[in-house]
Order: C-alpha cells, then structure tokens, then sequence
C-alpha cells in the first residue's frame, strides 16, 4: 500500500487533491472553537485545507508520505521553506504550516507535545479496514483529552478502494471508544455515487 502511494504521486494520480478549500472545513470549523491550537493533519497530501487552517491562526503540522507531495505544497506555496529533522522525520516549514515525511504510524506521542486539534479528510478512508482500527486507535493516543477535530468520510458503491467506503457505523464502531462523535451532515452524492459525511469528535478522557 505504501508504495503504491508513492507512485501515485510520482505519476500524478492524484485525483483525491481539491484545487479549494474543502467547504465543510469553512463550514464547520468555527463551531469546534479549536483557537490557536495547532492542528494534526494526517495523511494531508498537499491539502490547501492546511493553508485555510494556518490562516485561521492556527499551527499546522501534516504527515505525509510522499516527499513528493511537500515538495509541490511547497512550491505552489509563497515564502521559502526551512528544512530541518526530527529523529526519523525530514521535515519542511512554510509560514505556519510544518510538514513531516514519513510514516504517520511512526508519528509518536513525544512529537505531539503541541497538538490540541485534528482535522482528517480524506485520510481514515485512504487506509484499509484492518489499517482503519489502528489509525483511529493511534490517533486518539496523539490527541489530548477534551481536544476536538473534524472528519470528512466517504461512502461509496463497489467500494475497490483507495478511497474506501467508511459507512457511518463504522466511523462510530471505530472513533466511539476514544472520542464523543457528532455527526454533523451527509453531503450531495455525486455522479458516481459518492458521498461524504461530516463528523465533530472530541477526544474522552486520558485512557487510549
Ligand atoms: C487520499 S490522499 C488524501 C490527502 C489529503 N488529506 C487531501 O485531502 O488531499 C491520502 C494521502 O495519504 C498519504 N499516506 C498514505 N499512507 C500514509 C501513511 N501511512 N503515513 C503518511 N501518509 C500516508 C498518501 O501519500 C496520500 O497523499
């Protein structure tokens, strides 16, 4: 799976990239009151969502596999990027926005010091169901208590993914025992029979 991940972006098969911020993100942002704190963006890609967040005032740290990935956010960004490394993690930084490549399994709580929000879309859905279990599992563990975030799902037919269907009773069998979820709207199911569902968690207590 990796792999393929990485020749995706070496060929540019990257369909799943939007060329404007997600409007659920505008929409349902403000409402998780998440002030300034520095937002997890798993699996982030070259997201513009990220740009919109940093706007917003807030940090923003992305995971990302794909060097190549960083390196076209960067690019199509404004400013130069410092480069630096945390252990096994090259990392880029534009403006307010920070970008780790690597593995987000290998992302542990000791990089996490700062983070108080999450935003995922396009990230639970990109992984297979018995990557799914752990993805939420270890999220919870990088996100503390009361914290709050927002998940963009899919659902769709003939479900060969990447992208995956992740039905509703999934999303709550998978996130229930870390997190509060809110289920906040269904989108309009395109011409392929896609649909997108919105979710606000917060991170329950201390234990993962
Ligand atoms: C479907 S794309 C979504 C990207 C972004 N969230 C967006 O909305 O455009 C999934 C991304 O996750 C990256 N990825 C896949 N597995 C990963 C992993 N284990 N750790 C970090 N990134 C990963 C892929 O390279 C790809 O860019």
């Amino acid at each position: 799976m990796t792999n393929e991940w990485l020749e995706r972006w070496r060929d540019g098969r990257i369909a799943f990239h939007r060329d404007a911020v997600h409007p659920a993100l505008e929409r349902y942002w403000p409402d998780l009151q998440n002030q300034g704190s520095k937002i997890l963006v798993p699996l982030c890609g070259k997201s513009l969502d990220m740009r919109w967040l940093a706007g917003q005032g807030h940090p923003v740290l992305g995971i990302e596999l794909a060097e190549a990935a960083i390196e076209q956010f960067v690019a199509e960004g404004q400013g130069d990027a410092l480069r630096y490394r945390q252990g096994d993690f090259p990392i880029w930084r534009q403006g307010n926005v920070e970008l780790w490549c690597g593995d987000f399994f290998h992302f542990h709580i000791a990089h996490a010091a700062e983070i108080g929000a999450f935003y995922d879309r396009a990230a639970l859905i990109a992984l297979p169901q018995p990557t799914r279990q752990r993805y939420a599992f270890h999220l919870a563990q990088l996100i503390p208590p009361g914290s709050k975030g927002l998940l963009i799902s899919l659902m769709r037919p003939n479900a060969k993914g990447p992208p995956y269907s992740v039905g509703h009773e999934e999303v709550e069998k998978l996130f229930t025992p870390n997190f509060e979820l809110t289920h906040l709207e269904d989108g309009k199911t395109d011409d392929r029979g896609w649909q997108e569902s919105v979710w606000a968690l917060t991170r329950r207590g201390p234990v993962a």
